[in-house]
């Protein structure tokens, strides 16, 4: 049970998102510890009541037999744990995990055979070695507490540290002892292989990790890009001289077409350098030297295609994932090294929710501003102020498996901004929701967008033209264009349209022969003469064109350069 549960224990990603707001990960494993212990100790207690009362160890003390079983419930416990990183499937870790456990008893059956059958003199250093497998340990106690029910007296605590047989200088406090190194053994090679081999999510370290003085003192940012990326050739730059590099190469960008300058006055926060990424099971290029700047006070929409790479791009920058070449760095930290420095201000709305369905929406508030180590008062403002902002005061205590979808993802994104995160990664934060939530979504990310810095993406126009600072847009993983929406609509779009409505005439009407100096729209459209209209639009905008004229509308498409040119203004003042 542990091992399926250790890999993948809550909602599919959510240990993932829930580190990405700040887990820290020791807090994840000692978490999932006493989930199991305190499951075992019910099992371990039964048991021990069943051994001793049913007739079996009647002799032994029950203290005695209650923490050897405790001891080695503890040391399955880390066997699990080893076990679940070793795979990335829980159901791969628990099908190989019930066979690597019981090839691990084969130790116990080797000397078993040589002291029983071949009669050979196993020395206890020999033991000590085989009881490097929790299972072995465990026989071999086992074996004491019979030899001692044999003779009548039970295990006592005086005979804890005996043995029965004359020339064993093995006895059950070194087994119980061997168990306990057993479980700090496979915990320390849980937390390595964690960290080297992070399975499908997460930032592989490098197998020297324990070596380096960053890993234990944080920070140390120069040497952690040294030690792990030692086939980079580049100078090794400081932090500014990197930020700046990053916004020279994309000013080299903005000479190509479809790039506005970029808005260098803010604060740069976000710095996408040449991200590329190949997935090891799809050969294709997901990413493809990606670069892009985001600075504070601005949403930048990410527009683009399925499968053109944006939630490549957020996983990446979130550490789901590890970039195959080139870097990011968010407030100065590099996404390869620094992400637990980049968490503490990182919040995400990934592309499908992520929720416990038994924790109502002010735990789910209140559990990841905890995470961000918020004080518990400001916690509570925060969560006023949000559930108010949500409008969800009627569901604030309902549980979230209650929520109708649209309220579960205006829930996913008000977590992305609680704990003070400031830069914020938001996957379709309006996905599957109807036009009002979206509508509160919208609402609650332009009032959150002050001091912050958002990633936003969407597949519609309409919500990235709205809320958009700046849009950028990718496709097949590269960077096609980026600006502000003003800016890309004169680069890309035909212009601006002009659609006039057509009065019908009243009976008794006098048919006006052209336009007067009345306003120009009920003018206009009182002549209803479509050849007059175009003479007077072209008469200020002289390249204009008509692209409808049906029973009730006159449809013109205006060039854009006509507005610099103020004929705009010329033509809407008549
Ligand atoms: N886990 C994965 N393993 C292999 N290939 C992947 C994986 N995730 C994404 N890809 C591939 O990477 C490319 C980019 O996918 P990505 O999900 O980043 O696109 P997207 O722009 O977010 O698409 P959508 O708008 O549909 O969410 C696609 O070709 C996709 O098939």
């Amino acid at each position: 049970m542990a091992m399926v549960d250790a890999p993948c224990p809550l909602p599919a990603h959510c240990p993932q998102v829930m580190k990405t707001m700040g887990l820290n990960n020791a807090v994840h494993w000692v978490a999932w510890f006493i989930t199991g212990f305190v499951q075992l100790s019910i099992s371990v207690t039964a048991l021990t009541a069943i051994l001793k009362y049913g007739q079996v160890l009647m002799h032994s003390h029950v203290l005695i037999i209650w923490l050897f079983l405790a001891v080695y419930a503890v040391a399955t416990i880390m066997f699990c744990f080893l076990v679940s990183v070793l795979y990335s499937k829980a159901k791969l870790a628990s099908a190989c995990g019930g066979i690597i456990y019981f090839l691990s008893y084969v130790p116990y059956m080797y000397v078993a055979i040589r002291e029983e059958v071949a009669h050979d003199k196993i020395t206890a250093f020999e033991k000590c070695i085989a009881s490097l497998m929790s299972t072995t340990a465990f026989g071999l106690g086992s074996k004491y507490f019979a030899l001692y029910e044999v003779a009548g007296v039970g295990i006592q605590w005086h005979t804890f540290s005996q043995s029965p047989v004359e020339g064993d200088d093995f006895n059950l406090l070194l087994a119980v002892t061997m168990l306990m190194v057993d479980a700090a053994v496979y915990g320390v090679l849980t937390w390595y292989i964690e960290a080297v081999h992070p399975g499908m999510y997460g930032l592989p370290r490098p197998w020297y990790f324990p070596l380096q003085k960053s890993y234990w003192l944080g920070s140390g940012r120069a040497e952690a890009w040294e030690w792990s990326w030692p086939w980079a050739r580049a100078p090794r730059l400081s932090v500014m001289e990197e930020d700046q590099a990053c916004a020279m190469e994309s000013r080299r960008l903005e000479e190509t077409r479809g790039m506005e300058e970029e808005p260098t006055h803010l604060p740069l926060v976000v710095c996408v350098d040449k991200l590329t990424k190949v997935y090891k099971n799809d050969k294709k290029l997901a990413l493809n030297k990606l670069s892009l700047n985001l600075y504070e006070n601005q949403v930048v929409s990410f527009l683009g295609h399925n499968g053109a790479g944006k939630t490549t791009t957020m996983s990446i920058l979130t550490g789901l994932f590890p970039p195959t070449s080139g870097s990011a760095t968010i407030y100065g930290h590099d996404i390869r090294t620094e992400m637990d420095e980049i968490r503490k201000n990182l919040g995400m709305c990934p592309q499908h929710n992520v929720l416990f369905d038994r924790l109502t929406v002010e735990e789910h508030l209140w559990f990841y501003s905890r995470l961000k180590s918020m004080a518990q008062e400001e916690i509570r403002k925060e969560m006023d102020k949000m559930i108010e902002d949500l409008e969800l005061s009627n569901k604030r205590h309902s549980l979230v498996q209650t929520l109708s979808g649209g309220m579960k993802r205006k829930l996913s994104v008000a977590i992305a901004f609680v704990g003070g995160s400031r830069a914020i990664i938001l996957d379709e934060p309006t996905a599957g929701v109807d036009p009002y939530a979206r509508r509160a979504i919208w609402d609650l990310i332009l009032k959150y967008k002050p001091g912050r810095t958002i990633l936003l993406s969407t597949h519609h126009m309409d919500e990235a033209d709205l809320l958009g600072d700046r849009i950028a847009i990718i496709s097949h993983g590269k960077l096609k264009c980026c600006g502000s929406p003003l800016f890309l609509k004169g680069a890309y779009g035909d212009g601006y349209r002009l659609t006039l409505v057509k009065q019908p005439a009243e009976p008794g009407d006098p048919q006006e022969p052209g336009l007067t100096a009345s306003p120009p729209g009920r003018a206009q459209l009182s002549s209803c003469s479509e050849p007059q209209v175009s003479q007077f639009i072209r008469k200020h905008v002289a390249s204009c064109l008509l692209v409808s004229d049906t029973s009730t509308e006159l449809s013109y498409i205006l060039p854009s350069e006509a507005a610099k040119k103020g004929a705009f203004e010329r033509l809407f003042q008549v």
